[in-house]
């Protein structure tokens, strides 16, 4: 039971016995249904995590930003039939406001874009690392919550940003030791479908929702699809036409369907011929069947999957140049993507090359009996304002739990403060892997 600190046990630390009153309940002491506690081996592979989207971010020139994980829930109000819609963690607050736990990045990324108006000169890279959460019945026990990295480049309209992008997330599987045997990219562009909608002259404003209802080609029955497809309005023959476009795998396939003339294929080819110039050709492929489940995509979509095809996507994203539109913003280019910090880590572990990542503190300083408590703490000073990290031991304890806590923290050196050694202005020194043991006067310390 924790010390209670509310005044009644005092600061001895006792414990406070509950007033006769209440019987202590035990608390449930797991967290909520779908999220995560990060306790220190959990957190260190989060923070080595977050450590390399934050660097390959800043390698590529990016500014990180963040945002409230609580949003306005007009937001993430799409027509499109996303799933991300359905599960969307929303109430409304004392105030009466709807709000909505963020499900996503991108929005909130477009709402201070726009706040910032003329303030900011375009192009803006940006980049962030945020919890998002989604209301999913625990049904499928999935999580409901994840953090997930994003980088986005707004104000550019050519594919050279997209090609950017893509060349970021290679970066940082690289750096992990992910190679392109391991994942791949698959990429296509949704001018591809409008094109198509296009030559049936359905409607554009259909075009969110057919995007939302094909992504789910790979997740419920071809019928399904062909049913929902009928529903919004499409005719048999465009759905046959669609189908069938979406299962070209090659973009000179593709070209003999669509003709030269259309930007779909410009702007593959231009991302394909970029791919080359970045030396990441091998990591991706054109695939039509990608869509992604977002409604605000409208051009290059692309997504990472395992080879194995073990795990689900590893990370997706494309371009949305018609979001801040909608938002009442004006109309600028934008991409970006989303990666998640679940699937790289069983990627991670599939592979065999999670990192191994141990508490480690330079030194451990105790003093032998309580009146040179003081003196240790002042070796930790010392030590502390010299850059090292000092673990202080805060009791007086026999040397066999000191010892034991060394190796727990994994000590690099103990350090005793002794009355003997302390008069004379020293303190011993003990290597704890060579085992030798020095007496250092306190001034020659480092
Ligand atoms: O990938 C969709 C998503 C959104 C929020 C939370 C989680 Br877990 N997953």
């Amino acid at each position: 039971q924790a010390r209670d600190d509310s005044g009644g046990g005092g600061r001895s630390g006792a414990l406070a016995p509950p007033p006769v009153t209440e019987v202590p309940q035990k608390i449930d002491v797991n967290p909520p249904k779908g999220t995560r506690d990060f306790p220190p081996e959990e957190m260190r592979l989060r923070n080595w995590l977050f450590g390399n989207f934050r660097e390959v971010s800043r390698l590529f020139g990016f500014e990180e930003v963040d945002f409230p994980v609580l949003e306005s829930e007009a937001l993430f109000i799409r027509k499109a039939g996303e799933e991300i819609r359905d599960q969307l963690y929303c109430f409304e607050d004392r105030g009466n406001r709807r709000v909505a736990l963020r499900p996503e990045l991108t929005p909130s990324l477009a709402r201070l874009v726009i706040q910032k108006g003329k303030s900011v000169s375009l192009p803006l890279k940006w980049f962030a690392v945020g919890q998002c959460w989604r209301y999913e019945r625990m049904t499928r026990g999935r999580r409901r919550e994840h953090y997930q990295w994003n980088m986005d480049i707004i104000g550019v309209p050519e594919v050279t940003a997209e090609a950017e992008l893509i060349s970021a997330i290679v970066t940082f599987f690289k750096r992990l030791g992910i190679t392109e045997s391991d994942v791949g990219f698959k990429v296509s562009s949704r001018k591809v479908l409008q094109e198509v909608l296009k030559s049936y002259s359905i409607p554009e404003n259909l075009f969110g929702k057919v995007c939302i209802i094909i992504d789910k080609i790979e997740k419920i029955p071809r019928e399904e699809v062909k049913k929902e497809l009928g529903f919004v309005g499409i005719s048999d023959e465009a759905i046959e036409e669609l189908l069938q476009v979406l299962s070209i795998k090659s973009l000179d396939k593709l070209e003999e369907v669509l003709g030269s003339a259309g930007e779909a294929i410009a702007d593959l080819k231009q991302l394909f011929s970029l791919a080359e110039k970045f030396g990441y050709s091998d990591w991706i492929q054109f695939d039509a069947s990608i869509v992604r489940g977002l409604a605000y995509y409208t051009g290059i979509v692309f997504e990472g999957f395992d080879r194995q095809g073990k795990l689900r996507a590893i990370c997706g994203g494309g371009r949305y140049d018609r979001l801040l539109s909608t938002f009442g913003g004006d109309d600028i280019p934008a991409c970006g993507f989303g990666f998640g910090d679940a699937v790289i880590v069983e990627l991670l572990k599939e592979k065999g090359i999670l990192p191994e990542l141990n508490l480690e503190v330079e030194n451990i300083v105790c003093a032998l009996d309580q009146d040179l408590q003081g003196a240790a703490s002042s070796v930790a000073t010392i030590l502390r304002g010299k850059g090292q990290t000092v673990d202080l031991v805060l009791e007086i304890k026999p040397l066999k739990w000191i010892f034991k806590r060394a190796a727990r923290v994994n000590a690099r050196r103990l350090i005793i403060v002794g009355s003997s050694e302390w008069e004379k202005g020293l303190v011993k020194v003990k290597n704890l892997s060579s085992g030798e043991q020095i007496e250092v006067k306190l001034d020659e310390l480092e």
